[in-house]
């Protein structure tokens, strides 16, 4: 685990981060604040990428790799690629996500892969609600929240993405997206002990234009305490807020710096295994 952080008041939280542009004041609803109190967790999510001699070179890249004791560290290969990835990639480094599984269980489901059958295979984690599959493939919220919450049930752990695209950042809705977000999720999951929550503003997505340290912590504290308020304090405080989107080595380790970051999902930079080692690395004290 992580190192304790300190809990702070709303106030001194608030004080320390100046507040970016195009974000509505008014959000501070929820009054109690709390820190995170988790291991480091970084995920790369190699999306429709690769080829079998990519992926080849890509595992011997991060086998050869040094990661910090403390970092939690999970790769996502296409499906296809998972059961090489499962034999050849260090284990006791990273462990293994699927990018996706169906909603439910077994049966006439065309094209799809279950939850137990991730688990049979033996892959761990899954990652819920990118925003690419909402987008590309009409997964609503509930819709997002039912499979993770499936997904937590067959004994998974999920990665559940939320974030705003740049139209509802400038119109002033962040807070309200991501509001309805969570409350699917928290309507659905009945053990968040194996949760992860990845914040990913989609117009930060592979675009190269990274969510400055003060926006992201932002957004994080403000969900650290719509789970405080939703789920209880220990929740809120163990619970692993992930940010992602245009994260690189050159950027990671101010991201990480934030109080209430506790890790990335990394798209772009995870299929280059020295840019996704030292992604990893970025929680540096943070890891016991
Ligand atoms: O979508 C992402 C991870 O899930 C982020 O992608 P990029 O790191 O390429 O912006």
């Amino acid at each position: 685990m992580l190192a304790k952080r300190s809990l702070l008041s709303a106030g001194s939280r608030s004080s320390a981060v100046a507040l970016p542009p195009r974000v509505p004041a008014g959000r501070g609803r929820l009054e109690v604040v709390c820190a995170s109190n988790a291991k480091f967790f970084v995920g790369g999510n190699w999306k429709c990428n690769g080829s079998v001699a990519s992926v080849r070179t890509l595992v011997d890249e991060l086998n050869s790799g040094v990661l910090n004791s403390g970092v939690e560290a999970v790769c996502a290969p296409p499906f296809i690629y998972i059961d090489y990835v499962m034999q050849h990639l260090d284990s006791k480094k990273f462990a293994l996500a699927a990018q996706n599984c169906w909603i439910g269980g077994n049966g006439a489901f065309t094209g799809e892969i279950s939850a137990e059958q991730l688990i049979d295979f033996g892959v761990p984690w899954v990652l819920a609600g990118h925003s690419e599959r909402r987008a590309l493939n009409g997964e609503s919220n509930e819709f997002v929240a039912k499979k993770a919450a499936h997904a937590v049930s067959s004994g998974m752990s999920v990665i559940a993405c939320i974030g705003e695209t740049l139209d509802q950042r400038n119109s002033g809705s962040v807070f309200k997206v991501l509001d309805a977000q969570m409350q699917a999720l928290v309507d659905e999951i009945t053990d968040w002990s194996k949760v992860v929550i990845a914040y990913e503003p989609v117009w930060a997505i592979g675009t190269g234009v990274v969510a400055s340290p003060a926006q992201a912590q932002e957004v994080h504290a403000y969900l650290r305490k719509f789970c405080q308020a939703k789920l209880g304090l220990s929740v809120a405080d163990t619970l692993r807020i992930i940010y992602g989107g245009s994260v690189n080595d050159a950027n990671c380790k101010e991201l990480a710096h934030m109080e209430d970051i506790d890790g990335f999902l990394v798209g772009g930079a995870s299929l280059k295994g020295c840019s996704f080692v030292t992604i990893c690395n970025a929680g540096g004290s943070k890891a016991k």
